[in-house]
């Protein structure tokens, strides 16, 4: 991917003026294995060949600026007003970070307000302003126990206009979005608003995916939970079929445009002989379709685990009357339920009537609450992104990115998708692990 310094410089409202409750803390720190300096960047890449492949001088190579306290701040935080609001669908950890932020906001910066806006950017417009919560240490004390979002979330479109109206209406001053992609475009329509207007007010953004399909980021919070959530799953199927006569065992995963949840999930326990992901097409029929390769592997071993993700296989289903949901995110065929059928029917034709143990998981690996890795994950991402607010960046995102917390541009957070690469690593870990062929058909 060609990236230029300028594509990651991330925008500042104006100059830091005020000492920053950390000043003092940071007033020895200098760049060390353990600490990147403020005026220090983080490269993009992290290999000597694609850093030579640049071909430019070490200056110029693509950085990021690093996350983390300021020794100046650009808001006055006894005046500042601060809201956060969480959009899309449910992660693991959403919790976590609404806590941190406002542990952070509220123990170091003294801010003074914090307000959560209610069912994600339908909490923003005129119709549900009232609904607006004021949130402190007591609201968010035990919060992290649990699942979802105490403030709700939402998908659907809203006028940027309508909500900009709001942020002014209650002077906010910086506003910190937790989603996905989608919010983050959201996040973007409010700055142009905001830029519009000429207004004051920084939007960070903390980005939220279980599929980890965001750029730019080691592996989207939440995401270690899900996967070992769906683990459980797998590892039913992998008992259930064990016990039966020619058992089949298919489990669907989430992830529309990316397998990662099914590829770790599948390796974490190694019960799983085929995984279908997005990322790499497969035929069903002839000698080196799925449901031949299926069929031999019930011969050799009695039993299959199949894991799928969502948005496997798509081009093998039915295209006509393919609706979209209310962000505009296209409503995916059932591959799980189509596998099923087809499995059923082929091992039937070819005399190995299959036991088939069926499972979606769904909302059930996205529901609960955040693992230990996640929770301690997200209350640094919440402290990244509050030191980023305070210090005046906007239309920005905190990100972890080889292990260094940094900030990147809304606009390259969604500029592509994080995809399971079929030349990477990760999918070779996969075949190695199921010993599936590299590719399904001719
Ligand atoms: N292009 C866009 N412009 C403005 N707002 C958008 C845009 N795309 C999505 N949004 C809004 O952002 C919110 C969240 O979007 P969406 O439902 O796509 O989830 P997401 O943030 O991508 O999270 P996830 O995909 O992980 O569930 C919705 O209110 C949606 O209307
Ligand atoms: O929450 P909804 O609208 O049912 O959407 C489910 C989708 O959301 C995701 O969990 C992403 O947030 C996808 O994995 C899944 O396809
Ligand atoms: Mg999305």
């Amino acid at each position: 991917m060609t990236l230029e310094l300028d594509d990651l410089r991330v925008r500042s409202l104006g100059e830091c003026r005020y000492d920053s409750p950390f000043a003092e803390m940071l007033a020895t720190k200098r760049t060390s294995p353990h600490y990147v300096h403020e005026d220090d960047r983080v490269l993009v890449d992290d290999t000597v060949s694609i850093l030579l492949s640049r071909g430019v001088s070490i200056d110029e190579l693509p950085s990021l600026e690093t996350a983390g306290p300021r020794r100046k701040i650009y808001f006055d935080p006894a005046a500042t007003n601060v809201g956060i609001v969480t959009c899309g669908g449910l992660c693991p950890g959403l919790n976590d970070v609404i806590r941190g932020i406002v542990q952070e906001l509220t123990e170091h910066y003294h801010v003074a307000h914090i307000y959560g806006f209610r069912n994600g950017y339908a909490g923003l417009t005129r119709r549900h302003r009232e609904r607006v919560v004021e949130l402190d240490l007591h609201a968010v004390r035990d919060i992290n126990n649990d699942g979802g979002t105490i403030l709700g979330s939402s998908r659907g479109d809203q006028d940027p206009e309508d909500m900009v109206d709001t942020l002014v209406e209650l002077g906010i001053h910086v506003l910190f979005v937790i989603g996905g992609d989608g919010s983050m475009r959201g996040a973007m329509k409010l700055t142009k608003e905001i830029d519009a207007r000429g207004l004051d007010i920084a939007v960070v953004g903390v980005p939220k995916t279980i599929d980890n399909d965001l750029p730019f980021t080691d592996q989207s919070f939440g995401f270690q939970t899900a996967f070992a959530q769906a683990t459980e799953f797998i590892a039913s199927v992998f008992v259930e079929s064990q016990a039966a006569e020619n058992g089949v065992g298919i489990v669907k995963l989430m992830g529309r445009h990316s397998g990662f949840i099914a590829c770790y999930a599948a390796l974490s326990n190694n019960d799983a002989d085929f995984v279908l992901i997005p990322e790499v097409p497969f035929v069903l029929d002839g000698p080196n379709g799925v449901l031949r390769r299926v069929e031999d592997h019930v011969r050799r071993h009695g039993q299959v685990v199949v894991v799928v993700a969502e948005g496997a296989g798509q081009d093998l289903l039915e295209q006509e009357g393919r609706t979209t949901d209310a962000s505009g995110n296209t409503k995916l065929g059932d591959i799980g339920l189509f596998l099923k059928q087809k499995i059923t029917d082929h091992l039937t034709a070819v005399d190995l009537p299959p036991t088939v143990r069926y499972l979606d998981p769904s909302y059930a690996i996205r529901s609960v609450a955040a693992n230990a890795y996640d929770s301690v994950y997200c209350v640094r991402l919440a402290h990244a992104a509050v030191h980023a607010g305070m210090a005046g960046r906007t239309e920005t995102v905190v990100v972890r990115w080889r292990r260094r917390f940094v900030h990147v541009p809304m606009e390259l957070i969604t500029s592509h998708r994080n995809q399971v690469d079929p030349d990477g690593d990760l999918w070779m870990s996969v075949l190695e692990a199921t010993g599936q062929p590299a590719t399904f058909g001719a």
